[in-house]
C-alpha cells in the first residue's frame, strides 16, 4: 500500500538561505520552491536487507585498522532507534555514517587540517536496522575542529548520518552532537535550526546503561523519520 508523503515542516527544518553559513547562501534555492505530489519515484525505495554487510562495516574501531590495532581515541558506542512520526521502529532502513578522527581530521583529500590522521581509522561505517528499529555502532568520539566560515570558527564534534527509509523520499541527511558540548551553542550550522527542541533532538546523551566498562562509553541517538512515511498505517487517517 503507497501513501502520500507528508511535505516537511517548514518550522522545524533548518532555512536553506542562511547567511551566517556562509556556504548555504550560493547553495540555497534563488527561487520559489514548487510543490509536486509525490509519485512512484519517490514513493518507492531500495530494500536493503538482501545486503551483505561486512562484519565489522558498524564497527569504526576495527573497519580500518591493521591486523592487531584499533583506531586511536575516545571509544564510544552511538545507538538507538529509528523511529517514524508515530514513534514506531522502522527496521531494515540503511544507516550509514561518515566522520573526523579524534582530532578532528578526515581521511579525505580536501582536508588538510594540522591534526594528523589516524592510520587505523577511516570514519566511515554502516549498518541496518533491526526489527525493532535498533542500530549501533562502534567508533572514536570525533574530534571538534576549525573551518573558515569566520576568523574563529570551530565545528562541535559530531557525526554525520545518512538514512534511506523505504522510499527515496523518506532519505534523511544530519548530523548528531554531543550531550555537554559548548561549542553546538556556537556553530551556525547547528545554530540554523530555528526551534531549540528540534536541536535537542539532534545532541546524543550520555547513556550509561549501554557503557561497556573498562571499554567503551555510550550514546544514545534515536532518529525519527517524520512526515515521509510511505506506508499508511491502520490507525493513521489518510491526509493526516
Ligand atoms: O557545508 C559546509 O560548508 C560545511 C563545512 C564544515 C562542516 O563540518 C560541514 O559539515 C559542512
Amino acid at each position: 500500500m503507497t501513501g502520500r508523503l507528508i511535505p516537511r515542516e517548514a518550522g522545524i527544518h533548518p532555512p536553506a538561505f542562511t547567511p551566517t553559513y556562509k556556504t548555504s547562501v550560493l547553495r540555497s534555492p534563488q527561487r520559489a520552491l514548487i510543490s509536486f505530489d509525490s509519485s512512484p519515484s519517490e514513493e518507492t525505495g531500495p530494500t536493503f536487507g538482501h545486503v551483505k554487510l561486512g562484519a565489522l562495516d558498524n564497527d569504526l574501531l576495527l573497519n580500518y585498522a591493521r591486523p592487531g590495532a584499533s583506531a586511536i581515541g575516545e571509544r564510544i558506542i552511538v545507538h538507538g532507534r529509528l523511529l517514524d512520526e508515530n514513534g514506531r521502529p522502522i527496521p531494515g532502513a540503511l544507516i550509514e555514517i561518515w566522520q573526523a578522527n579524534a582530532g578532528g581530521r578526515y581521511r579525505h583529500k580536501k582536508d588538510g587540517y594540522l591534526a594528523a590522521l589516524d592510520p587505523d581509522f577511516g570514519g566511515c561505517g554502516r549498518t541496518i536496522t533491526g526489527e525493532d528499529g535498533s542500530y549501533a555502532f562502534r567508533t572514536v568520539k570525533p574530534g571538534a575542529y576549525p573551518w573558515p566560515n569566520g576568523p574563529n570558527e570551530w565545528r562541535p564534534a559530531h557525526i554525520h548520518f545518512s538514512i534511506f527509509g523505504h522510499s527515496f523520499g523518506q532519505r534523511l541527511i544530519s548530523q548528531m552532537y554531543f550531550e555537554g558540548d559548548p561549542l553546538i551553542a556556537r556553530c551556525p550550522i547547528a545554530q540554523t535550526i530555528p526551534d531549540k527542541a528540534a536541536l535537542d533532538r539532534l545532541i546524543a546523551g550520555l547513556d550509561m546503561s549501554e557503557t561497556k566498562p573498562m571499554d567503551a562509553i555510550a550514546y544514545r541517538f534515536d532518529i525519527v523519520l517524520r512526515g515521509h512515511r510511505q506506508t499508511l498505517f491502520e490507525n493513521r487517517p489518510e491526509g493526516m
